[in-house]
């Protein structure tokens, strides 16, 4: 049976912080649509990236140009369609494309197959699908089935299982990856990473932050191969805004003592 895992410490060392959305910062809604982040949450999220000389991102099964909406006007590094796609910290992107006549010929067979179920909601993302069946889970056995009939159809593309919804992705690309791809570089190498998150494509994540020794936290009660939990994703808020105020306090320290020094030097 798996071990109790702990909340996690006040952290107070250099860190890389890295976030899911959905389900982590984001409540889970009846429809994707519905999402958004509250301002006080957005601030600190803002307050940490500043406080951790840029070294956070967001790492999603949601494209770029969704999450930036609704971090607007900030512009986060991102990793979006679960790495799929990513932006450092300079802007430069990064996307693994898929040719259109593949997307063309699946979004075919997904409308045929699963177009006129009602509940099922197929949507679509720059380099692959998420099929939603929240609203419809007795056709959860068919939206599988076919999601795997078409990713054994192309073999440059992988399931992603996750809450209410499969998703057909290109294969070999994981929220792990992206993590090793932004610790390879600034403002994020040489620190602490710190990966949050809520669902099953987050355990790639936790499992990279875990070789560093980082530190993993899972949002929820499922089992997971990260070594912290929070209950929920208020859980996360208050984390958020507590570990905000903890590096604000020690800048204080550190910008009074500078003053002490220099004012020292002067006498
Ligand atoms: O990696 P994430 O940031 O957690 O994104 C995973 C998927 O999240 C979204 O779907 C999920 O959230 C919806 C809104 O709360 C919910 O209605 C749905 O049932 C969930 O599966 C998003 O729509 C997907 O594109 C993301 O891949």
């Amino acid at each position: 049976m798996e071990a109790a895992l702990n909340k996690p410490p006040l952290l107070t060392g250099q860190y890389a912080f890295f976030f899911d959305f959905d389900g982590t910062l984001a409540k889970l809604k009846p429809h994707p649509s519905q999402v958004s982040l509250p301002d006080n949450v957005q601030y600190h999220l803002r307050k940490l990236a500043d406080l951790s000389h840029g070294a956070l991102a967001l790492i999603s099964g949601r494209s770029i140009n969704e999450l930036d909406k609704f971090t607007q006007p900030e512009r986060y590094p991102l990793a979006g369609v679960h790495g799929a796609e990513r932006r450092d910290i300079n802007g430069q992107q990064f996307t693994l494309s898929l040719p259109a006549n593949q997307m063309n010929a699946i979004r075919r067979k997904l409308q045929a197959a699963l177009g006129d179920i009602d509940g099922v909601q197929i949507e679509e993302k720059p380099m692959a699908f998420a099929l939603h069946y929240r609203h419809a889970p007795g056709s959860e056995p068919l939206v599988h089935n076919c999601a795997q009939a078409i990713t054994a159809q192309y073999a440059d593309l992988t399931l992603q299982q996750g809450k209410c919804v499969v998703e057909i992705k290109p294969g070999g690309v994981n929220k792990g990856e992206a993590v090793h791809q932004f610790m390879a570089e600034p403002p994020f190498s040489g620190r602490i990473p710190v990966f949050l998150g809520d669902d099953l494509t987050d355990e790639a994540g936790f499992d990279a932050v875990n070789q560093y020794h980082g530190v993993s936290i899972k949002v929820g009660q499922e089992a997971t191969c990260a070594r912290w939990r929070l209950e929920d994703v208020p859980a996360v808020w208050s984390w958020l805004s507590g570990q905000v105020a903890y590096f604000e306090q020690q800048r204080a320290i550190t910008s009074r003592r500078a003053d002490y020094e220099s004012f020292g030097r002067s006498l």
